[in-house]
């Protein structure tokens, strides 16, 4: 952003760039307001250009009539071009600052707030670091009790640009409107869940091809799918072999190969004890005696779904020459030289607390830097790993973009749906998916489907399943 906005900068008038970003977002408050005139509108304005955006969508908002009322936290070091643009259209001024430097807000700002129809957080943006200071945090916390409709600017104050952690208090906006791209913090809990919403408003700028971070959208996921032709059999469509399942938790194989069946591969192989339980529901399935290594050719293994303790599957599933999906039990029991001497790709899928394990940090600590976590684990064990959970993330062994999944809902927090996707994942590496492409794609397909079969009620596992087709016709459309 910084690079693109220099760049930009140069070519353009003076203040063009930030009259781009203050049009965008007094469109939105607009909007969301309703009727402008008349309305109440509150300013949260901080020391920086993000102040300055708030300030002139302010100046806008007042031409047109709203009342608006910029409160200052640092009178002194307030934009001045923007500062002057909301005076000259009739706005007021007040002082946000702490009696005491800290503690609590003004009183009269808390009545401000209070009768407030919109507040504009144009308290910090990239500029910030380390969640509000004191000054600013009262303020944060007279929002969540106001009524008023919080549109944070670019981002919602206190988080962090760049990761997405949330070092202190930081404000819960409503809707975002953020200039340019998204940042990491918009995507990435827990800041996400501070944005609300987010509008992106184009300000012109030339992105850099490559980003930190990246989200497929249904056109990438449609164009990565793995697609039957006139020369296709079973065998070159791909076949996954599935290692999962135990005497106590039949279902999981079940589970796992639901999730198979839905991503593309030819045929899906299983061996463990659960055969019965998987012919039983799946009679497509081809059901193999013996371990692993005694099974016939796949071109991908997912091994671990309630796997129990059996882990020389496990070690006979890492030992294969070809893509290995490892999951829940199997990174238990996963020997971990043996996975990083692996040679064909290893793409492991743990959720926070088996992310946590591995890691050898608290669950609280992968959960609270979701993106350093799942960086960090594809380094140490030279695989990709998708992190699931909240926001479910993708990073490649050898760096590189980390995909973060847009899709997806609260709702699959739910027994057994980890095991659909990653039966789902593993179907997709056999159809000939890199590591990077089968997490995101899977991802972004069970994220869509659980969507689609929660839709606001509960859904078990394989409802999720169920409605995996629905979202591959989704992505196609
Ligand atoms: N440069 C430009 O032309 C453009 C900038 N844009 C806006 O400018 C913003 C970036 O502006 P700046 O670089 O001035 O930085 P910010 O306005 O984000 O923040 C910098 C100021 O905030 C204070 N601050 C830092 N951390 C804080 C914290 N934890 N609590 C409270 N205050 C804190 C600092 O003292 C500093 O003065 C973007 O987020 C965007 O809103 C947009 O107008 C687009 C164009
Ligand atoms: N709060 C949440 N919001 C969105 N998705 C979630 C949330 N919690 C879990 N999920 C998703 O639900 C699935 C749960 O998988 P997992 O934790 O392995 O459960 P199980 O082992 O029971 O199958 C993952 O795809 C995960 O990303
Ligand atoms: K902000």
């Amino acid at each position: 952003m910084r690079t693109a906005e220099r760049e930009l900068m140069a070519r353009l008038p003076e203040g063009a760039l930030m009259q781009r970003a203050a049009a965008g977002l007094a469109a939105t408050c607009a909007e969301l307001l309703g009727r402008v005139y008349g309305s109440r509108v509150v300013l949260l304005i901080g020391s920086g250009d993000n102040g300055g955006d708030a300030l002139y969508a302010g100046a806008r908002l007042a031409r047109r009539g709203a009342g608006v009322t910029a409160v200052l936290l640092a009178p002194d070091r307030t934009h001045p071009g923007g500062l002057a643009a909301l005076r000259r259209a009739g706005g007021a001024v007040t002082s946000g600052v702490p009696a005491d430097g800290a503690g609590a807000a003004p009183r009269a700002v808390e009545e401000l707030i209070g009768r407030a129809d919109l507040v504009v957080d144009g308290i910090v943006g990239i500029g910030g670091k380390g969640g509000l200071r004191p000054d600013a945090a009262p303020l944060a916390a007279l929002l969540r009790d106001s009524r008023a409709v919080v549109v944070a600017v670019d981002l919602p104050s206190g988080v962090e640009a760049d990761t997405g952690e949330v070092l202190g208090e930081a404000v819960r906006a409503d809707l975002t409107v953020t200039f340019g791209t998204h940042k990491p913090g918009l995507l990435i809990d827990p800041a996400r869940e501070y944005a609300g919403s987010v509008r992106l408003v184009d300000i012109g700028l030339t992105l850099p091809a490559e980003a930190g971070l990246e989200a497929l959208q249904h056109a990438d996921v449609a164009a990565r799918l793995p697609l039957p032709g006139a020369a296709s059999d079973k065998y070159r469509r791909g076949v996954v072999g599935i290692a999962a399942g135990s005497a106590r938790y039949p279902g999981a194989a079940v589970l796992a190969v639901s999730g198979a069946l839905r991503g593309g591969a030819g045929a899906v192989r299983y061996v463990g004890p659960a055969g019965d339980a998987v012919i039983a529901r799946f009679p497509e399935t081809l059901v193999s005696d013996g371990g692993p290594a005694r099974a016939g050719r796949v071109q991908a293994w997912v091994v671990g779904p309630g796997a129990g303790d059996d882990a020389s599957a496990v070690a006979e599933v890492l030992a294969a020459d070809v893509p290995v999906l490892v999951d829940a039990d199997g990174l238990r029991l996963a020997d971990r030289a043996a996975v990083r001497a692996r040679t064909a790709p290893t793409l492991m899928t743990p959720h926070a607390g088996e992310a946590a394990a591995l890691l050898g940090v608290p669950r609280e600590t992968v959960e609270a830097s979701r993106l350093s976590s799942a960086r960090e684990l594809a380094r140490r064990y030279g695989a990709t790993v998708l992190l699931k959970g909240a926001t479910t993330l993708v990073a490649d062994a050898d760096g590189g973009p980390v995909r973060v999944n847009p899709t997806g809902t609260a709702w699959l927090a739910t027994a057994g749906s980890g095991d659909v996707l990653s039966g789902l994942a593993g179907s997709l590496l056999a159809a000939g998916l890199s590591p990077l492409d089968a997490g995101s794609v899977a991802a972004y397909l069970h994220g869509l489907a659980g969507r689609f079969a929660a839709d606001g009620a509960p859904a078990g596992a394989h409802d999720v399943a169920e409605a995996l087709p629905e979202a591959w016709r989704d992505v196609r459309v």
